[in-house]
């Protein structure tokens, strides 16, 4: 065993994982767009933006899709949360762009 045997094996599984990370994030970003229609429903309908019983099941779901492939529940859950909370950011963030271009929420008086 060589440092260059070293190298070429941590080169190749990090290879892997940079090639897996991008997958993740392009993922993580077609997420996010699907949201932003959310958003755009959400203003629509004046509905709020962080809906508690959806994001119960999301995370269940997280955990049990996780559990198939042995990811810890802590995990699962900790990933969602995260995810979660930027999601209802993006989608406030829409939400109050929209009720400002439609004039909603102004003081009147
Ligand atoms: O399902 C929705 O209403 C969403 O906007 C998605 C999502 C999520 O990120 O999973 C975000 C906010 C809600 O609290 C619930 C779920």
């Amino acid at each position: 065993m060589t440092e260059e045997t070293w190298a070429s094996g941590i080169g190749a599984y990090r290879a892997e994982i940079d090639g897996i990370d991008e997958k993740v994030i392009e993922a993580i970003a077609l997420r996010f767009a699907a949201a932003r229609k959310i958003a755009e429903l959400k203003s629509k309908w004046e509905k709020p933006v962080v809906q508690t019983e959806r994001a119960l099941q999301v995370e269940q779901s997280y955990i049990e899709l996780g559990s198939n492939f042995s990811l810890s529940k802590d995990f699962m859950s900790r990933l969602y949360h995260l995810i979660h909370e930027e999601t209802c950011r993006v989608e406030a963030d829409i939400v109050h762009l929209q009720q400002q271009i439609e004039g909603h929420g102004e003081e009147i008086g």
